[in-house]
């Protein structure tokens, strides 16, 4: 793993930064494999940054979208993490509808829906059941609890090591979320974190030694390269 930690000064340094990592990536998966495949995060984060993305010229039907998880309602329903990357990014540009991969919620149960999800991931990506195919970017947040994705403190999500996807719990609300392993399988995980509340899950997350059920990002490992993107405000104290 190659791990690379920024402080960027503010919220739009951080954007700038995030935007130009992407972009390079995105250059190079096309250019040696002829398409681009991302995991969004969701959470308020992200939105400029999506914003900023809407906002570039860029070959949308190379582009392929997935989610790294998903609340477990309606894609329109306000707090759907899909509908708001629509609003911010997808509904702006020219990308085919095939190439946007949304987690579906609509079955009625929440593990019938990851199952889903799974098996639509490993006919995209031509895999086997047990293998772990690799995105070129994952693209992270954390919450003050230190979870990532939907990967929440003491959840049976954290225990799942067989699985691209599977049913997280916040708070005994379902959700749906890669995997701690399908995630350290992508080429590069990119984390963006802003605010002073999110200093203490950092400090955690960073301890030469603490509980990885406690503090699920400690299990973002990948295989690839790993990029802690931060402003002043979150990074200051590391
Ligand atoms: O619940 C979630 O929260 C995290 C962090 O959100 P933020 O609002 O603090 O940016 C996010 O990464 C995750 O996708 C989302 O479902």
């Amino acid at each position: 793993m190659n791990k690379t930690v920024e402080v960027l000064p503010d919220r739009s340094a951080l954007v700038a930064r995030s935007l130009e990592l992407i972009l390079s990536k995105l250059e190079t998966a096309i250019e040696q494999r002829g398409r681009f495949t991302i995991a969004l995060a969701g959470g308020s984060t992200p939105k400029p940054l999506y914003e900023a993305i809407a906002a570039e010229k860029l070959p949308w039907d190379k582009i392929h979208v997935f989610w790294g998880d998903e609340r477990y309602v309606p894609p329109e329903h306000p707090d759907s993490n899909e509908l708001m990357t629509r609003q911010a990014w997808l509904d702006r540009v020219d990308i085919p509808a095939a190439n946007i991969h949304a987690i579906p919620t609509l079955e009625g149960d929440p593990a019938a829906s990851a199952a889903k999800y799974e098996q639509h991931l490993q006919e995209f990506f031509n895999s086997r059941p047990g293998e772990f195919p690799s995105l070129d970017v994952v693209l992270l947040g954390i919450g003050d609890d230190a979870h990532t994705a939907s990967l929440f403190p003491h959840t049976e999500a954290l225990k799942v090591r067989d699985r691209l996807i599977t049913v997280g719990n916040k708070d005994g609300n379902p959700r749906i979320t890669f995997t701690y392993p399908f995630i350290n399988s992508a080429r590069s995980v990119i984390f963006l974190v802003t605010g002073a509340n999110k200093r203490p899950a950092l400090a955690q997350i960073f301890a030469p030694v603490a509980d990885e059920l406690t503090y699920p990002s400690r299990l973002i490992q990948p295989q690839g390269e790993l990029w802690w993107l931060l402003d002043a405000e979150a990074g200051s104290e590391l």
